[in-house]
């Protein structure tokens, strides 16, 4: 047996590492750490979901992965070599694929297909027509010969996926990807992906969309101030308790919910005027409540319901304020 390849080899199939990586930014006469001393290990076939609230750091995370920003410190491994040669990105970006903040690099006045081709020989890739249609197809993007500039939100980002992902990159990296897809858009990226990593490319996708990336990634990676909070299994991520909240939202005092809705840990809502908030596990369970508590307050006549809200909550899970989440606007002097 390979001695390099024991059962204790933990870095087999090992892709990326990036190793104590910090990054400010200098704003407004002061600092703010977007990135602060961050670790990260990305394994072939693995799908990661990359969860923060705004302003966390997801995007300068994928920005220093893909070199189009440098961390201050820290190093970045590409298949257990420095990523850097010279102080230049490596070959190694030539295998990567991307599309930052829901939108990919496309040339507008280019089709889809003339896009595809010029991204794919731009890494040095032999462009497969055949490809270029699979992924149209499995994406349900019909037209591959009109300009970009002419196709719809959705089919923009569509074609923005075929031309980050033609050239069979290693690493795909996907930030804000369900941007303006609409639901079967969403499910048909749900099968690239799935596809992808059965042919063994890594995927890390950043998105604000808990159920989606829930659903989408057996591993759950966490950011929260710059800093990494959670990594670890879907499994150990989801059985976290309570992860949403049931929120109404009424102009005056709500009546207290009723009993017939079972003993529940029902609290007035914090902020709200007359509302009540339930913490929950999952969203089938919300959504079956929601019905029956709509259906109920809608029988109160006095009552001018403003909204019932099913709000994310898996921050204060994790031992974080969803408050306090965001550094936007927080520079430090
Ligand atoms: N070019 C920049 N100059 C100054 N500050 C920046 C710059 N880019 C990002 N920041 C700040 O760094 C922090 C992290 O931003 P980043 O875009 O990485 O977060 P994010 O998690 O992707 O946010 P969102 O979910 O809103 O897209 C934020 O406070 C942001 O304002």
């Amino acid at each position: 047996m390979d001695p390099e390849r024991s059962t204790n080899d933990t870095t087999a199939g090992l892709l990326l590492q990036l190793q104590q990586a910090s990054k400010h930014y200098t704003r407004g006469g002061g600092s703010v750490q977007a990135l602060d001393q961050f670790d990260l290990e990305l394994k072939a076939g693995e799908v990661i979901g990359l969860l923060g609230p705004n302003g966390s750091g997801k995007t300068t995370l994928v920005k220093i992965l893909t070199g189009l920003c440098d961390a201050d410190q820290g190093e970045l491994r590409w298949r257990k070599d420095p990523a850097r040669a010279a102080g230049q990105p490596g070959p190694h970006l030539r295998e990567i694929g991307v599309l930052l903040e829901g939108r990919g690099a496309a040339y507008e006045r280019l089709t889809t297909l003339e896009n595809a081709r010029y991204f794919c020989e731009l890494r040095e890739q032999r462009f497969s027509l055949d490809r270029c249609r699979q992924m149209a197809d499995l994406l349900g993007l019909s037209d591959l010969d009109t300009p970009i500039r002419q196709l719809s939100t959705g089919n923009k980002l569509r074609a923005a996926l075929i031309g980050a992902l033609i050239h069979r990159p290693a690493l795909v990296l996907l930030d804000e990807p369900t941007l303006g897809l609409d639901l079967e858009g969403v499910e048909r990226l749900h099968a690239l992906v799935h596809q992808g990593a059965a042919e063994g490319q890594t995927f890390l996708i950043g998105s604000h969309d808990l159920h989606f990336i829930e659903r989408l990634c057996p591993r759950i990676v966490c950011i929260h101030r710059g800093r990494k909070r959670f990594d670890g299994a879907r499994e150990a991520f989801v059985h976290q308790d309570y992860r949403y909240r049931l929120v109404v939202r009424s102009e005056q005092a709500c009546p207290p919910p009723p009993e017939w809705l079972g003993p529940r840990d029902w609290q007035a809502a914090p902020g709200e005027a007359g509302g009540w908030s339930l913490p929950l596990r999952d969203p089938p369970e919300a959504a079956r409540l929601m019905a029956e508590w709509a259906a109920w307050l809608g029988r109160c006549s006095a009552l001018q319901l403003r909204a019932i809200e099913l709000r994310e909550h898996y921050l204060e899970h994790l031992g974080l304020s969803a408050t306090e989440a965001s550094i936007e606007g927080a520079p430090t002097p």
